[in-house]
């Protein structure tokens, strides 16, 4: 389902003088129907950098993406706009650790959208979002307020439900159990099993080792370049 080639990426730090941070290089992977892969490695190492790439939120400065889309293959480090748009309506889901809140906004219809955007005609997209929001135990007594003053577990919980909604073939997970209990991690745990066995490919990044032992079929070791290339203008200046 997503396959990656040759993928290395750096941040260039304008406002701090230039400094250049390499964060990974020449990156490859496959992830497959049905598999779960678990992005590993030290804080900082580049796990979210590297997940974001997958989304097509940063764009990598070498190699390529590529992603079943709609039976065509498509790479995300050369797609328009206009087509990374439809990739994440239709192939790519992605759960970040933090529910982006819309004021004024309730939490059934933030968990319906993406359902909506995808064609779910809106009965059955509402449908659904009760059953996900009362598997994720958030109690119906909130589904018509904003998720605003939510706790940090209940936010994440509405923002997994969203990522849910939606049976993408590509499930990117960003610390999804991060500030859950035991009870709600069994759920997300159930949920993301649920994708795989459907044959989603999922890649994510999960610190709790009971998660990780729970829905990942192998880890991916991201590490610092063994050779960090040089950004500097000058030779002296590449020298030190
Ligand atoms: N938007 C950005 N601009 C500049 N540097 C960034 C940016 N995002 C990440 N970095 C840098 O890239 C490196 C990798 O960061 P990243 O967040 O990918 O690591 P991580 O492995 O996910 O870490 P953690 O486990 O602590 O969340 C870090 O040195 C970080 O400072």
């Amino acid at each position: 389902m997503v396959h990656v080639k040759g993928l290395s990426k750096g941040f260039t730090l304008h406002t701090q003088g230039g400094a250049a941070i390499d964060v990974f290089d020449d990156i490859s992977l496959e992830v497959w129907a049905g598999e779960c892969i678990c992005l590993h490695g030290s804080s900082g190492a580049g796990k979210s950098t590297l997940l974001r790439s997958l989304y097509a939120n940063y764009k990598p400065d070498a190699g390529h993406i590529v992603v079943q889309h709609g039976g065509e293959p498509i790479d995300l480090v050369s797609a328009e706009p206009w087509e990374v748009v439809e990739v994440r309506r239709r192939t790519i889901g992605y759960v970040s650790q933090f529910l982006r809140v819309i004021p004024r906004v309730s939490t059934l219809d933030i968990v319906t959208e993406p359902a909506i955007a995808s064609g779910v005609p809106s009965e059955t997209a509402y449908a659904s979002a009760r059953i996900l929001l009362s598997r994720l135990r958030i109690p119906d007594r909130l589904w018509s307020l904003a998720p605003a003053t939510f706790s940090g577990g209940e936010q994440q919980r509405v923002n997994i439900a969203r990522g849910f909604m939606v049976d993408y073939p590509v499930l990117l997970l960003d610390e999804p159990t991060a500030s859950l209990d035991a009870a709600n991690r069994q759920s997300v745990i159930e949920l993301i099993n649920e994708a795989k066995a459907r044959g989603a490919a999922v890649v994510g990044i999960f610190h709790d080792e009971e998660v990780r032992e729970a829905v990942a079929n192998r880890l991916f070791e991201v590490g610092r370049p063994a050779v960090r290339k040089c950004r500097c203008n000058s030779a002296t200046e590449a020298a030190a």
